[in-house]
């Protein structure tokens, strides 16, 4: 299916943080300035129209029906003629708002994402998936409100003034008597919002809770199955429901404690204009049409009063929300193109000279690392749990920084080529594959989209993929269920294989890429290990004595640095340590 071209965001949000959120929003409301201005700009034309229509009822009910100068038939397609361009003012003016409110989201669920996509390995590492949902979710739809609807409310409350300066012209005495309870409706309404708020915020965290227990439930739905902890899930699930049942149970109950109250004032207001109008029509002060008149605009005028406590709520949110967001975006990515060098062809010489490198949250992963390795050369990076391992192919490929020492690829620092260079030069067939919910064949050409099908199925073939691939259904375009879960752990490596093939690195490094799969699939995964591996260098992070058996040459990892370095068999003479590590290691092997 032919994908449509991405529109890039209009614009960002402003960089400088000690600007108010509003003024750091502004370039984004810029963008699109031209459709607010006519949305906004066709509502107050709709408003003015609206408010004519009361007064020509009036005029109609005095000149038709009282005085008999003119005929009634005028006035209803005079009204009738100006509720339908009303009517197509307002959906105009409506189509332009919603608009402007789905570009703006548009542009700014890109920017967070766009932002989100170049953070690094410690940024994910320090944050909750959940709550960046969360910020990229509800919060973008908070700030969206507020910038297109917080003007539209605002411009609705201009009939306010529009209506007051007509009746005023009419009648200022009932003016005043229509205008008395709007300052109650507006102080009420302001309450209720402040009361109903905060019921609303935890309705909301609440609902993201019990969107948490699902998720998590069915991401690890065979672990729950495995321990056969489904009784204890669906407790935990009853929990948080029961959690916002209450929430939702007091919000009702605030609800209909105020909606009865603010429904009533304008009823009040009625009683009001036909009390003081009546008598004046009695003393021959007023018409009748006006008083029929001045009830339609004290029901007209009430809704605005009303969302004058909604736009001031919705500000509150939108300013909380608009900090979530922009706490993202001052995140600086800390793994960026540092500068301009000129790039050596690649050989696949592979140098670390004193690495330490400490985790963001302290942790000590090495400590003084010296490792060469040559060009075509196979190393295993052998070592007890917590060692060390994984760390390496993490700093080769630049998803952390070094924190002393230096990481040296064909003699240049992994942190002078662009990023984009150094990943091709060095690929990673991670423990864990992951897989997307998208074709095999998308799948395996990830890394080189542009690549053919004769170019995806070469690759397959060498990393053993593409016999069970044939199998399946629809072949290379089977849509592989989410994370690849519908393929065995063996088929999934596989396919992982295959990717890394396809960009065909000169450094490749595996971890511990057969640590999922049994003896019999381990030795089929060997045999297109092999074929990955010639022609280029490769790190095998081997838990397994047959992975080791893969290399030309064992290193010890210690405490975050190489203890011993020689072949398998030296090293087992040599390094009471190996064989202590490789004793563990066969512990673990599993039984065929
Ligand atoms: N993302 C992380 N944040 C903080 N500490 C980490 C992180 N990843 C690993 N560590 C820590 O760094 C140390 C080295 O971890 P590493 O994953 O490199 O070990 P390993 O030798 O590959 O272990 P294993 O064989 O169990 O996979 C360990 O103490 C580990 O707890």
């Amino acid at each position: 299916m032919p994908t449509a071209p991405r529109r890039a965001p209009s614009a960002g949000i402003h960089p400088d943080p000690s600007k108010s959120w509003l003024r750091r929003a502004w370039p984004l409301l810029r963008a699109h300035r031209l459709m607010l201005i006519t949305s906004l700009a066709l509502s107050f034309v709709g408003l003015i129209v609206q408010v004519q229509i009361p007064n020509l009822i009036r005029i109609g009910i005095d000149r038709a029906l009282v005085a008999h100068t003119e005929p009634l038939a005028t006035y209803v397609w005079l009204i009738a003629a100006l509720a339908l361009v009303q009517g197509v003012i307002n959906y105009l003016a409506r189509l332009y708002l919603l608009r402007t409110a789905y570009e703006l989201e548009y542009d700014l669920r890109n920017v967070v994402f766009g932002h989100l996509m170049r953070m690094s390995y410690g940024f994910y590492d320090r944050v909750q998936s959940g709550e960046l949902m969360s910020r990229a979710t509800s919060d973008i739809r908070a700030v969206q409100m507020y910038l297109t609807f917080g003007p539209s409310i605002l411009v609705q409350c201009m009939i306010a003034v529009i209506a007051f300066g007509l009746m005023v012209s009419i009648n200022p005495i009932l003016a005043v008597v229509a205008m008395a309870t709007m300052p109650a409706i507006a102080v009420l309404g302001v309450r209720m919002r402040k009361a109903i708020f905060p019921v609303s915020w935890l309705i909301q965290s609440r609902l993201a809770g019990v969107a948490t227990v699902v998720d998590e439930n069915i991401q690890g739905v065979r672990i729950v199955k495995a321990f056969a902890g489904e009784q204890g899930q669906v407790d935990t699930l009853a929990r948080a429901a029961d959690r916002v049942r209450w929430a939702y149970t007091a919000d009702a109950k605030l609800r209909s404690r105020w909606i009865p109250v603010m429904d009533n004032l304008p009823r009040i207001g009625l009683a009001l204009v036909l009390l003081v109008g009546g008598l004046m029509v009695l003393r021959g002060q007023a018409t009748v049409g006006t008083v029929v008149a001045f009830n339609s605009y004290v029901l007209m005028l009430q809704p605005p009063f009303r969302m004058l406590g909604m736009i001031i709520m919705m500000g509150q949110r939108a300013a909380a929300s608009s900090q979530r967001i922009y706490e993202i975006l001052d995140t600086k990515a800390d793994i960026t193109d540092r500068s301009e060098t000129a790039t050596p062809s690649p050989r696949g010489e592979l140098h670390l000279r004193h690495v330490h490198f400490v985790y963001p949250d302290g942790t000590t992963a090495l400590d003084g690392l010296d490792l060469h390795i040559h060009p075509g050369e196979t190393i295993a990076l052998v070592g007890a749990t917590g060692a060390g391992k994984s760390t390496v192919g993490r700093l080769a490929a630049r998803f952390y920084d070094v924190t002393e020492g230096q990481i040296l690829l064909d003699g240049v620092d992994v942190r002078d080529y662009p990023l984009a260079t150094l990943r091709d030069r060095v690929g990673i067939v991670p423990d864990e594959p992951f897989l997307f919910s998208v074709s095999l064949h998308e799948n395996i050409a990830f890394g080189r989209p542009e690549a053919t099908r004769a170019q995806v199925e070469a690759a397959a073939l060498a990393a053993g993929a593409d016999a069970f691939i044939r199998d399946l259904p629809d072949g290379y375009d089977t849509v592989v269920g989410e994370r690849g879960y519908t393929l065995s752990g063996g088929q999934r490596q596989r396919v992982a294989i295959a990717r890394a093939l396809l960009v065909n690195p000169p450094v490749l490094i595996l971890d511990d890429a057969t640590s999922a799969v049994d003896v019999r699939v381990e030795h089929e995964i060997h045999e297109s290990l092999r074929t990955l591996m010639t022609g280029r260098t490769t790190i095998v992070v081997a838990h397994r004595l047959a992975t080791i058996g893969l290399a030309d040459r064992v290193v010890l990892i210690d405490g975050g640095r190489v203890v011993a370095d020689g072949t398998h068999a030296a090293l087992l003479a040599t390094s009471p340590l190996y064989a202590q590590v490789l004793a563990t290691v066969s512990e673990e092997e599993p039984v065929a």
